[in-house]
């Protein structure tokens, strides 16, 4: 069922007024620097089973230069403010105090206005709305993720932390053999998606067909909410967030290999085992997600070069830094362009990164479909090689030393950590993949891979130029070394 984001209450423009001084302090809220013009675009009542509180959806259209967004923002509005501000915040304000949760209020008698996501009132209306087999959950419970993310997570506990979510008719359309269900205990996470993009939202419906073709290495999505929104004259409708199993007990790849780059610990059998899980998950998804057309090799390869010249002009145009490479570039390219015998293209992951790996009871899971967010919507789903998701992981071993080690050593010293490491994801990933419909090693493996690192290290330039400026050099110092 899709729910229609088209009606507009007068209470939705004070909101957004409000919005303007709290929406600047998110993580997720994509205006840096700069100052907003900040519109509603309508918004979608939820009825909370318990009616707490009114629980309201509001699309906001968040424009700046460069910017033109629609942001979704759950607000929660109750009479009182002490029950609003006392439930889980993403901060852990105490009572009585106004927390990140605690937005404003509006109208008169006032209506007390909080972030709703990680509010129960919230949580319970969004699992009545929702589509999928939504396991009971303790929304009571739930503990709002904070840290480094586009969208926002909430982790919510089972509210029998017994049962399975297989249990009832709906999940056995979802159902599949085990896997990350065994490692959930019941609870899940919700992911609001916050910026909004037309169109299915690939890290639901990649997830589902995953998880149905059999693939255990991803946690399984529970619950699903679709809407419609107005967006320049027309309807689009698009996913607004996705309850999966949470895997619980589970560490984060990139903290855990930062973890073991400061201590020196080899970090080669995890990297082999995520190697080859990335090759089963190339096999899933070409069987799961089969395409079409896969065009001539020497286009492929133009095709690849082309992207990397395309990656570069953006890139610079937004990193003065990266101008001096314009050469280095042009004859990486150039060389790509030559290449024969690219594999065809296929669905992939599309922004793989260790801090997209879980690792729980001595197995990797796979989460964060979405591909990159600062890529549009068309190419996230677009077949592409799939040694571009090999790329992104390598790039990551580059990262965890250079932040499990201290930034201001990096490209200092000895590099073997990263090396074998490197090495060992390959071979697995080789190894794994090799006789599978996900495609083996082609004949060019390193110089594809020199190239998709080189795109995904001038992506992540301008991605740490936007967000985490003293990492900028870390990608920095990856395109001198590829282009070098
Ligand atoms: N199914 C899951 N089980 C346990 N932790 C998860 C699960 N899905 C995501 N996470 C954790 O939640 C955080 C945010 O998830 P992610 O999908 O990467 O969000 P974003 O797109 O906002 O970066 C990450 O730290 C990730 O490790
Ligand atoms: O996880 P997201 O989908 O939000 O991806 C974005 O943010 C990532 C950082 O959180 C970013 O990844 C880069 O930093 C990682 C370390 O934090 C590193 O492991 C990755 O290799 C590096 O690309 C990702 O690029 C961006 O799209």
């Amino acid at each position: 069922m899709t729910m229609a984001v088209t009606d507009h209450e007068p209470t939705d423009d004070e909101v957004v007024r409000l919005l303007a001084d709290w929406l600047p302090d998110r993580r997720w809220f994509p205006v840096k620097g700069a100052d907003a013009r900040l519109t509603a675009v309508g918004g979608l009542t939820l009825a909370d089973p318990r009616g707490e509180a009114r629980v309201r959806i509001l699309l906001v259209r968040a424009e700046a230069p460069g910017v033109d967004t629609v942001l979704q923002v759950p607000v929660t509005m109750r009479p009182d403010r002490t029950a609003a501000d006392d439930g889980p915040t993403p901060g852990g304000a105490r009572p009585g105090q106004a927390g990140p949760a605690w937005i404003g209020s509006v109208g008169s008698p006032p209506m007390h206005v909080r972030d709703g996501v990680g509010d129960p009132a919230f949580l319970r209306a969004w699992m009545s709305a929702a589509e999928g087999p939504r396991p009971p959950v303790d929304a009571e419970h739930a503990r709002v993720l904070t840290g480094e993310q586009s969208n926002t997570s909430v982790i919510i506990p089972a509210s029998d932390p017994a049962g399975a979510p297989d249990e009832g008719p709906a999940a056995s359309a979802e159902s599949r053999p085990p896997g990350a269900g065994d490692a959930t205990h019941g609870a899940a996470i919700l992911k609001v998606f916050r910026a909004l993009a037309p169109g299915d939202n690939p890290d639901v419906d990649v997830p589902r067909a995953l998880a149905r073709g059999g693939w255990v290495h991803v946690p399984r999505p529970l619950g699903w909410l679709e809407a419609q929104w107005p967006e320049d004259g027309s309807l689009v409708h698009g996913h607004l967030a996705v309850l999966s199993e949470f895997v619980d007990g589970a560490q984060d790849g990139f903290e855990l290999a930062c973890a073991m780059a400061e201590r020196g610990e080899s970090f080669a059998d995890l990297a082999r085992d995520l190697g080859s899980v990335v090759a089963g998950m190339h096999a899933a998804l070409a069987s799961a997600l089969p395409t079409t057309d896969p065009g001539r090799a020497d286009e492929r390869a133009a095709a690849t070069a082309d992207a990397v010249r395309a990656r570069y002009r953006w890139a610079s145009g937004l990193v003065p830094e990266l101008a001096q490479y314009a050469d280095g570039v042009e004859a990486l390219a150039a060389r790509t362009a030559r290449l024969t015998d690219l594999p065809a293209p296929q669905r992939i992951h599309g922004d793989l990164h260790l801090g997209q790996a879980l690792r729980a009871h001595d197995e990797w899971f796979v989460t964060d479909f979405e591909g990159e967010p600062l890529a549009p919507v068309a190419a996230r789903t677009r077949p592409d090689l799939a040694l571009r998701d090999v790329a992104g992981m390598l790039r990551s071993f580059d990262y965890a030393t250079a932040v499990g080690r201290g930034l201001e050593t990096a490209g200092t010293g000895d590099d073997s950590w990263a090396d074998d490491a490197r090495a060992a994801l390959l071979a697995g990933y080789v190894e794994a993949s090799s006789g599978s419909a996900g495609g083996g090693a082609a004949p060019h493996t390193e110089d594809v891979l020199r190239a998709l690192e080189l795109d995904k290290a001038l992506y992540e330039a301008v991605y740490e130029a936007r967000n985490r400026p003293a990492w900028l050099s870390i990608p920095l110092r990856a395109v001198a070394r590829l282009v070098g």
